[in-house]
């Protein structure tokens, strides 16, 4: 019941849908090479949050720092299928259009994750290491 079988009609039952759910975040990871890059991005900065013992509300900036780069990558990752599947090899000013309106989705996401990475980490890492200006 993964993503290579042949169902078309409604998914049964909750279970289902919960596998063919499972199935996209895994084609998200496996297939694409930005998402996993961001996924490492995350992780580090988890880690650094646990050492630097960041506070709830730093935990809730950078939570949904994550989520908007995750939310961004899984959409273009959608636009993306979706133009190759209509298009497929063929250009098209409306795919391309498309295509890089939804990679500058996740461009914008990221300098948000960027923008809210330093504003947390900066001031914590130079409380940590005793740096005043
Ligand atoms: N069918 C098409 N018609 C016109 N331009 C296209 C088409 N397919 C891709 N492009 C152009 O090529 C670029 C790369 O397309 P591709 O499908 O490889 O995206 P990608 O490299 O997988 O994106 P990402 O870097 O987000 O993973 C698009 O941003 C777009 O500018």
């Amino acid at each position: 019941m993964g993503l290579n079988d042949k169902q078309v009609n409604k998914n049964r039952n909750f279970f289902q849908s919960l596998m063919h759910a499972l199935g996209g975040v895994y084609s998200l990871v496996s297939t694409e090479r930005n998402f996993r890059k961001h996924i490492t991005l995350a992780v580090i900065a988890i880690i650094m949050g646990i050492w630097l013992q960041l506070t709830i509300n730093e935990w809730l900036w950078i939570t949904l720092a994550i989520f908007v780069v995750v939310v961004a990558e899984v959409l273009n990752t959608v636009v993306e299928s979706i133009v190759d599947l209509i298009v497929g090899h063929h250009y098209h000013d409306e795919a391309k259009k498309a295509k890089d309106v939804a990679a500058g989705g996740v461009l914008i996401a990221a300098i948000f994750a960027l923008v809210i990475g330093c504003l947390i980490f900066i001031p914590e890492l130079m409380h940590e290491f005793h740096i005043h200006l």
